[in-house]
């Protein structure tokens, strides 16, 4: 059978375990990576693959991977669908979510792509256990509590403030679905921290959160990929009180994000033209495999 041609845009945390998971993936293959600088310092684990600037140099490319910045989401996505390419992304700025579908979707249908956004774990697969918990207990409240772990669009954020060498944004759960940011800088010389702090508390990511920045000589020797949810409902099914449900997990947090990420370029080649989240994604169209074979082995 025709393997899924797919390109990593980006090749940080979450692109370096996106390319081992598409070399995991038995229907995949890979078409390339796109970077900034292109070819330019390779890493020896891209040696056998083209390495490019823009992913018109690549060859039958049938769905971008987007592994870049949230905030460099729409504009990588939009490019790259004109050019008839399906996208996936894992934006992970909730309050833009419907927003950035609106846009995207327009751009899909009009150039006849697919894109699936926000596709990572929170907002993600997380989002599918929210939707099903929400089903099957109408009534109720869901409670999302992160961590204690590295949050990467945290992370990203901080490390684009002007003065910023490097940024560890750890999540703290309080409970109750608040949370508490403890984020450690790595400063450039001559940055003043007072700035960067102040740029680090107005930041959409951190605006409504207790925030606590705090400098440190090496991020590095802080950092640890590892994150984690803890997603309770409890609510009410039919008339009757009292059920209660809870998923847990604890992860590696960019080889979390890239696996769900090859499995939604999977299901963006049975979608129909357009931009869709995953809780519109059919659960069976992640998977690789026979569709008899799954729902005799899964349902
Ligand atoms: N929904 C979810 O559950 C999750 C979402 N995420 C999202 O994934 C995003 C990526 O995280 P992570 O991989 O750690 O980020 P990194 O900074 O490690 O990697 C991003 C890569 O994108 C490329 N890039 C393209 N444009 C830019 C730009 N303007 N500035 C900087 N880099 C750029 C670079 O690769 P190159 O140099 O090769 O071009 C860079 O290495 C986060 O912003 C986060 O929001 C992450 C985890 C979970
Ligand atoms: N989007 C997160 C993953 C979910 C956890 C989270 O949102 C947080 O730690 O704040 C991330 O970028 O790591």
């Amino acid at each position: 059978m025709k393997k899924i041609r797919a390109a990593v845009v980006g090749y940080g945390n979450i692109g370096k375990f996106t390319l081992e998971a598409l070399e995991a993936a038995p229907d995949f293959e890979v078409a390339g990576i796109v970077r900034r600088n292109g070819a330019e310092n390779k890493p020896a684990e891209l040696a056998d693959y083209p390495v490019v600037k823009d992913i018109k140099e690549l060859q039958d490319v049938d769905v971008a991977i987007l592994a870049t910045p949230t905030r460099s989401v729409e504009q990588y996505a939009k490019e790259i669908l004109a050019l008839g390419i399906n996208t996936v992304d894992s934006f992970d700025i909730h309050t833009q979510i419907t927003s950035l579908r609106r846009s995207l979707d327009e751009t899909a249908k009009a150039h006849n792509a697919v894109s699936i956004i926000s596709a990572g774990w929170d907002p993600g697969s997380d989002s599918v256990v929210r939707a099903l918990l929400q089903a099957i207990a109408p009534k109720g409240i869901t409670y999302t509590n992160f961590g204690p772990g590295r949050s990467m669009g945290h992370s990203v954020a901080v490390r684009a403030i002007a003065g910023v060498k490097d940024a560890l944004s750890m999540t703290i759960p309080v409970g109750t679905g608040i949370h508490r940011r403890m984020v450690y800088v790595e400063l450039e010389e001559g940055a003043d921290f007072k700035t960067v702090e102040a740029a680090i508390k107005s930041d959409a990511y951190f605006v409504n959160d207790e925030t606590h920045v705090i400098q440190v000589p090496c991020v590095d020797d802080l950092n640890d990929v590892g994150h984690g949810v803890n997603l309770v409902r409890k609510g009410v099914s039919g008339k009757t009180h009292n059920q209660l449900f809870e998923f847990d997990m604890k992860i590696n947090n960019p080889a979390l994000t890239a696996q769900v990420l090859v499995c939604v370029a999977r299901a963006s080649m049975r979608q129909k033209p357009g931009c869709y989240t995953m809780i519109e994604v059919p659960v069976i169209d992640l998977l690789e495999g026979d569709r008899e074979e799954l729902i005799a082995h899964l349902v």
